[in-house]
This record gives structure tokens, C-alpha cells and sequence, in this order.
């Protein structure tokens, strides 16, 4: 599903972000990318998610060669990802109805598709009585909510979520994980940037440690859960 072999990536001014990274995530694994900052954490999903491209090496994203993709071919790459960010990026204009069903319109869904999914994802993260509001009228951990819903509308195979509680209150912050994980039990990969070693700990998932652009540890979940 992701294969990362011998990516390096450095940036125009010369930054050396990563070097020579190897991995190999599988479907519906659930992935906790930790390191401290500049490690190259969101390096590395912005190349997952074609933002940046790498230097060399060779990386497959969910049967896309992405060493070898066309910039037309992008979109298809992203329709089989969704992506949750820190600072929420929802559309204030919008309520949070139109915020998830406008990822499903640009898309090409029509009006019975939307009308029959949106309620159904807003359920599933538990905002179904929210469906009128404007974000500014959500709390942060609502607000993520919604994020996570209009990156799970579309029925991606997998996520990717870069710090995507950093600016919620940490109990909320268990709140997204849960999902996150309920999602993963569905079937969904997830690979989520985290500074928090509070939800690493509790959450025993496989964690990908970075440092200094490479990878220093890989501990799969019964490690994590043994530590
Ligand atoms: N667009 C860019 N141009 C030049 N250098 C960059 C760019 N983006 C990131 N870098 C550099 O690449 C290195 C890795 O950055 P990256 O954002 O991947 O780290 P990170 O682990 O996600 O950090 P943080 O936890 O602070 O978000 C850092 O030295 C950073 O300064």
C-alpha cells in the first residue's frame, strides 16, 4: 500500500530533510509517525501525498508510482487518500453539511449521493446535530470532527493526518484518536503525525520513529503495547 525504498529528499535551498528512508506500511495497518521537530515528519507525507516529490528512490502509494506520476494523474492518487490537518482547513462560509458534501461535489457526486452519505459519515463521527452550524460555532475537537468527516466521505483507503490534535484540548484529543481507530477497525490505513506521547502510549499502535531525516525506530503494535 505505501513503499518508501532508499527516498531522499532535499529541498531547493538545500535542506536535507530525508535520507535514504525504507518503509513499508500495509493495508489498514494504523501508523503513528513520531520525532522531534525537523525531523521530517510532514516530509515524508507531503511525498506519500505528491505535495513534494522525492530526490531519488523508488515510492509506491496505493498502486501509483509516484517517482514516475504525471501531474494529471494526481487527483485520482488523492482520491484514494483523505487528509486531516492541524489547523482544521474547513471552509468557514460553509456549515459543516456543505463543508463535507462539498468534497464529495468536486468529486463529481450528485445531489442523492451527497444527501445520502454526508448525514450518514456526520453519524459516524457523532455531529449529526451540527449539520446546520458554521465552524466558528464549533468547539476545536467539533471542528476536527468535521475534518475527519469530509476526509472520510469519499471512502478513501487510507488517512493521513498530520498532528491533527495539535490544537485541541488534549481530552479531545483521545476523542480523535478513538475515531481514528474506529475507522482503522473498519479497514481504513491511517498514518498520523503525533507529538503527543500521551495518545502513542495509550493507543499502542505501530510507531515510526524519525530523527534527523531518517528513521532510528520501527516498533510494531504487541512491542508498543509491551513497553
Ligand atoms: N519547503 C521547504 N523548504 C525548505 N526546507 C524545508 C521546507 N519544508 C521543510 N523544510 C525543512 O526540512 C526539514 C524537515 O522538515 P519537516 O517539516 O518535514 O519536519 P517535521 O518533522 O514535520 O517538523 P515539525 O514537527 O516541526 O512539523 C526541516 O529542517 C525543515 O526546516
Amino acid at each position: 500500500m505505501i513503499e518508501l525504498s532508499h527516498i531522499s529528499k532535499t529541498y531547493p535551498n538545500g535542506t536535507h530533510a530525508l535520507y535514504d528512508v525504507n518503509l513499508h506500511v500495509d493495508k489498514g495497518e494504523f501508523v503513528f509517525i513520531v520525532g522531534s521537530s525537523g525531523a521530517g515528519k510532514s516530509t515524508m507525507l507531503k511525498l506519500i501525498t505528491c505535495e513534494e516529490k522525492a530526490d531519488s528512490g523508488k515510492l509506491m502509494v496505493n498502486g501509483h508510482d509516484l517517482m514516475g506520476i504525471k501531474r494529471r494523474e494526481v487527483p485520482y492518487l488523492r482520491r484514494t487518500m483523505g487528509m486531516v490537518f492541524q489547523d482544521f482547513r474547513l471552509i468557514s462560509k460553509m456549515t459543516v453539511f456543505e463543508n463535507v458534501a462539498f468534497a464529495m461535489h468536486i468529486v463529481g457526486a450528485n445531489y442523492r449521493e451527497i444527501h445520502k452519505r454526508v448525514p450518514y459519515i456526520l453519524g459516524l463521527v457523532n455531529l449529526q446535530n451540527k449539520a446546520k452550524c458554521y465552524p466558528a460555532e464549533l468547539s476545536g475537537g467539533e471542528q476536527q470532527r468535521v475534518g475527519l468527516a469530509r476526509a472520510l466521505v469519499n471512502n478513501p483507503d487510507m488517512i493521513i493526518a498530520d498532528e491533527p490534535t495539535g490544537n485541541i484540548d488534549p481530552a479531545l484529543s483521545f476523542e480523535i484518536v478513538d475515531l481514528l481507530s474506529e475507522i482503522n477497525l473498519r479497514g481504513t490505513t491511517i498514518l498520523m503525525v503525533t507529538h503527543e506521547h500521551s495518545l502513542v502510549k495509550h493507543f499502542q499502535k505501530r510507531i515510526v520513529e524519525i530523527h534527523g531525516g531518517r528513521i532510528v525506530a520501527d516498533t510494531n503494535e504487541l512491542e508498543a503495547a509491551a513497553r
